[in-house]
């Protein structure tokens, strides 16, 4: 017999050395890792003589030599490179627009592309076909959220990839989007160990193809992979690891997934308050960029964090709906973030005492926690918070035993920390209290044990308070409260607070203070009634009552039956047996020491319930704009309270109560973050009112200061501007993608400039320097009918005086000493367009009248010209001058003064809309990051620093604060105060 190498030698390529060195694989692989047909390998295995038989050629005899030569296949694990067919120019040419439309998230449009490609046969290459259906894949997965879809797609070509068919860096994509595949939300496809295998396969192929965009994806599949097993620590590695590859992906829609990607690892750290605002960022960066699923997914969780800051629920509906019009707009299959958006939605209705509505939604999220195979503990809270409102003790129990049964793959360990809270919560509502706090004492030490998961961390610290409470353990109760409350230091929740504070309420009384019990009560019964939240706000009232009847107060009875009357009428919340524990039964049952004398409400302890109300914290600005007004029509009913903002120039603007009734009592004061605010009531106060009146804006103060500082939605993508809803809003930061407007006084004034499109009348723009006059004259001309036309700025200070008309209105050649040639002028270089006059107090006396005349007729003269020359063009001056006092002077002439005030638009300074001051700061630190480089993040400390500045130089000081502190050195990923060295 000839040997391997004597036949690789001769080059014979015959039939027996085809089977010698297809060996012991089958046709069909052995032809995949040639890329060629199963009958190709048949026909050249063939006798030479049958009429079939065929002959390898070209590159794949090549190939084949070189095998022969190498000794065959055995011990050869993929094919040598020759066997990688190189994709054809031609394939190259058509598929890239593809896949750069896939960068710009046009999902629907490349997948079009993409099918049509595949359908005209003109990929013709394994490699083609493999990155067209990459390209497929990635759609499905990150524009649809189908994962088994994309798994569908790619599986075909895992095969290629495996023996090396591919050209290497094609075969690096599918590695890459396998590893995510693999580490998807989909407890069917999830399989850590594989996806481990594809990052270990990619990561080999990039040390010869560095590509920033893979390593980005695979990170993020190392991130996921942990996430899905429930380790934690894992989670918090690789989303750092997230976080650098970041640095040089170009990919805008990749780049926002990353960064979606680590929100929810700040979420998972219980670091909510940085987590909102980057969700919040990313459903605007992915609105903008048309990108659904992300801006679906992030709505859903915004939603979320705005039921802890306890918003009203209609407004986390809102939001829900808003995630279902974008999944729906993205066509996106039910998966992740349906599940959150449901969770979200039947949290709201839980608190709008719409059981069965809560229930139905849990239902239909079920079904598609059911059908992806996925954990069900992310429904378990709200279920079990919705069953032991509405005591089902049984449900519970099964719902325990559902989570513990679970033997799926995705976050197993942690969906049975979470069967124990289920189980404490089924204890809670029917069983011994004994059990239930060792039930979420056990849960609670098992999630510390998995790493570390705080939102679950969190319901077993509060309900364990309670159940302590219920169980009489008095000591215990006081520890695990202190507990809670340094947690909720850390983490902070308006709402939970607010339950919070009702348990603390049950352990006092417990300890006899009956009338500091009252106290909390009434705070948290403030907090969820001005929350809208239906449900505790019954529940705690009838606390109140039981508590009234426990201090022999006569209109006890009446209270309770009250009381009791409502919890039926909300769907039949009758407390559960052990919800109130003894000691709050009659006084029979009281614990010795009971203060029973009805609470006295005089002097100083009638600000103590105003006073816990109001420094809840992770409260939002408009839920203690309203507890402040609640609070006032608390302690002096009838007072017609309201709260109005006072800009610098005096005007008013109604922020919340009646504006109708003129106010008698008035007090104003800051919110640390350069707004004036006014508490004003109506109707004679007591003696001491005034002094409660200054007190509690003062505490208000300092609560708005703190949500402001923490980045508590007040504004945000949630609140759209004055009378434009959020699509037209979205819509309008599209166009305008340079301006940023978070506060309200700049989207009030986006919405105004937007109805100035169509107008050809002239714009005043006054404001204070570097408050962004310019950038509301180029916003003018951007969103106006004329944007196609030029847009020309002349700035009247920079331009020496005789040489003004010249430059203004245009010369013939000649027409004066040193005219060498014929300008147009500003004015006709304007022409159909627009003409932004900066400085305009500077425009000497003379040439006033000429423009006046520009302005009345359209008509400019030039010099040296005899006739005038039409011009069409919207004039859009502005000044930081005050230009009736240089009418006044005498230096400036009234007429134009007039003619110029047609529209007068005022940038407000800095200082006047802090909501903008981040928003600033954050555009300048992106703008100002060189291309392919991560843009740090501000620090909290830089961020208060931000807030605490007076900013005299306004939005133009913030710019160079930002590019002074980016200056020096490489960028870091956090930029500190230090860096910063505002100027004091
Ligand atoms: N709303 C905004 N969004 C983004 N950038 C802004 C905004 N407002 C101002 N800026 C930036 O701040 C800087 C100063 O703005 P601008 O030049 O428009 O101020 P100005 O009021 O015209 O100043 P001056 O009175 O000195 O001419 C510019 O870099 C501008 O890009």
């Amino acid at each position: 017999m000839e040997s391997m190498e004597e036949k690789g030698e001769r080059g014979e390529l015959g039939p027996d050395a085809i089977r010698a060195l297809r060996g012991g694989h089958s046709r069909a692989a052995f032809a995949r890792m040639l890329g060629v047909t199963p009958l190709t390998v048949y026909r050249w295995e063939l006798p030479e003589s049958a009429p079939q038989a065929r002959k390898p050629r070209g590159r794949v005899a090549q190939s084949l030599r070189q095998l022969l030569g190498a000794g065959g296949l055995s011990g050869v694990s993929r094919l040598p490179s020759l066997s990688r067919q190189p994709l054809r120019p031609e394939e190259s040419v058509r598929l890239q627009p593809c896949l750069e439309r896939l960068k710009r998230a046009e999902w629907r449009a490349a997948e079009e592309e993409l099918l049509e490609l595949g359908a005209s046969g003109v990929l013709k290459t394994p490699g083609a076909r493999a990155l067209a259906a990459v390209g497929l894949a990635h759609l499905q997965r990150w524009g649809r959220e189908d994962c088994r879809g994309a798994f569908a797609t790619l599986l075909p070509h895992l095969g290629e990839a495996e023996t090396g068919l591919l050209p290497e860096w094609v075969e690096l994509q599918v590695h890459a989007l396998a590893a995510n595949l693999y580490a998807s939300p989909d407890g069917k496809l999830f399989d850590a160990t594989r996806s481990d295998a594809h990052v270990a396969r990619a990561e080999a192929l990039m040390a010869e193809h560095p590509d920033a965009d893979a390593r980005c994806l695979l990170r993020m599949a190392q991130m996921a992979g942990a996430f899905y097993l429930g380790e934690a620590e894992r989670v918090a590695r690789y989303s750092g690891r997230v976080a650098e590859a970041l640095a040089g992906v170009t990919d805008p829609a990749l780049r926002l997934l990353a960064e979606d990607i680590c929100a929810h690892e700040e979420a998972i750290r219980g670091e909510a308050t940085q987590a909102t605002r980057r969700f919040r960022e990313v459903a605007q960066g992915a609105a903008r960029l048309g990108y659904a699923f992300l801006e679906a997914r992030n709505l859903a969780f915004l939603a979320q964090r705005r039921l802890d800051e306890a918003c009203e629920p209609e407004e986390a509906l809102l939001l829900v709906r808003r995630t279902r019009e974008a999944a729906y707009g993205g066509r996106m299959a039910r998966g992740f973030s349906f599940i959150f958006a449901a969770r979200a939605e039947a949290e709201a209705l839980l608190r709008l005492a719409r059981f069965t509505e809560a229930e139905a939604v849990l239902d239909e999220a079920d079904a598609v926690v059911a059908e992806l195979s996925w954990t069900p503990l992310h429904l378990a809270v709200t279920r079990a918070r919705l069953w032991l409102t509405t005591s089902k003790p049984a449900e519970l129990r099964r719902l325990a035993a559902k989570l513990s049964a679970y033997d799926g793959s995705i976050q197993r360990s942690l969906t049975g920390a979470y069967a124990l809270f289920v189980e404490a919560m089924a204890d809670l509502s029917s069983g011994p209290a004994e059990h239930a706090a060792a039930g979420f004492a056990a849960a609670g030490a098992r999630s510390m044990e998995l790493g570390g998961w705080p939102y679950l961390r969190r319901e077993c610290l509060l309900y364990e308070t309670a159940a302590r409470v219920y169980a009489g353990h008095r000591e215990e109760g006081r520890v695990v409260l202190r507990r809670t409350r340094a947690f909720l230091e850390r983490m902070p929740s308006a709402w939970h607070s607010a339950l919070l504070h009702r348990f603390e309420a049950l352990l006092l009384v417990l300890e006899g203070r009956t009338r500091e019990a009252r106290e909390l009560l009434e705070a948290s019964l403030g907090t969820f009634r001005l929350s809208g939240d239906v449900c505790m706000a019954a529940y705690t009232r009838n606390l109140l009552a039981w508590l009234a009847k426990h201090e022999g107060d006569p209109a006890a009875d009446e209270l309770l039956a009250a009381s009791e009357a409502e919890l039926r009428r909300l769907g039949g919340m009758t407390p559960p047996p052990n919800f109130i524990p003894p000691s709050v039964r009659p006084p029979s049952a009281s614990a010795p020491g009971t203060d029973s004398t009805p609470a006295t409400r005089l002097g100083a302890e009638a600000l103590v319930v105003p006073f816990e109300r109001l420094s809840v914290r992770g409260m939002g600005a408009p839920l203690i704009q309203r507890e402040l007004l609640g609070v006032l029509e608390g302690l002096f009913p009838g007072c017609a309270p309201r709260l109005e903002e006072v800009d610098s120039q005096g005007r008013i603007t109604l922020l919340a109560g009646l504006g109708t009734v003129p106010s008698t009592d008035e007090v104003e004061f800051g919110d640390g973050c350069g707004r004036r605010l006014r508490l004003g009531v109506a109707g004679p106060l007591p003696a001491d009112g005034r002094a409660l009146l200054t007190a509690l804006s003062r505490l208000g103060g300092f609560a708005l200061e703190v949500a402001t500082l923490r980045g508590f939605a007040a504004v945000d993508v949630e609140a759209p501007g004055p009378n434009e809803s959020p699509a037209e809003e979205t819509a309008r930061d599209a166009e305008l993608p340079g301006f940023i407007a978070a506060s309200p006084s700049m989207k009030r004034m986006r919405v105004e400039l937007a109805r100035l499109s169509a107008s050809r009348s002239t714009v005043i723009v006054t404001g204070e320097s570097g408050a962004g006059k310019e950038v509301v004259a180029r916003a003018l001309h951007v969103l106006s009918t004329r944007s196609q036309r030029p847009y020309v700025a002349f700035n009247c200070a920079a331009v020496p005086k005789e040489l003004f008309e010249g430059q203004l209105f245009g010369y013939r050649r000649g027409s004066f000493t040193g005219a060498a040639s014929d300008h147009p002028g500003v004015l006709r270089a304007a022409h159909g367009g627009t003409l932004f006059l900066d400085e305009i107090g500077e425009l000497p006396l003379d040439v006033q009248p000429k423009l006046l005349r520009v302005l009345e007729n359209g008509e400019v003269f030039p010099l040296g010209e005899t006739r005038p020359v039409e011009v069409d063009v919207r004039v859009v001056a502005a000044t930081h001058r005050d230009l009736s006092q240089l009418v006044r002077e005498g230096r400036f002439r009234e007429d134009l003064y007039y003619r110029l005030q047609v529209v007068p638009v005022r940038v407000p300074p800095l200082r006047e809309r802090r909501e903008d001051v981040v928003a600033l700061a954050r555009h300048f630190v992106r703008q100002l990051t060189p291309e392919g480089q991560t843009p740090p993040r501000l620090g909290p400390d830089a961020l208060a620093a931000l807030m605490a500045h007076s900013w005299p130089g306004n939005v133009r000081e913030l710019r160079n604060v930002i590019e002074r502190s980016m200056a020096y050195g490489p960028l870091p990923t956090v930029l500190g105060a230090k860096q910063m060295r505002i100027a004091g």
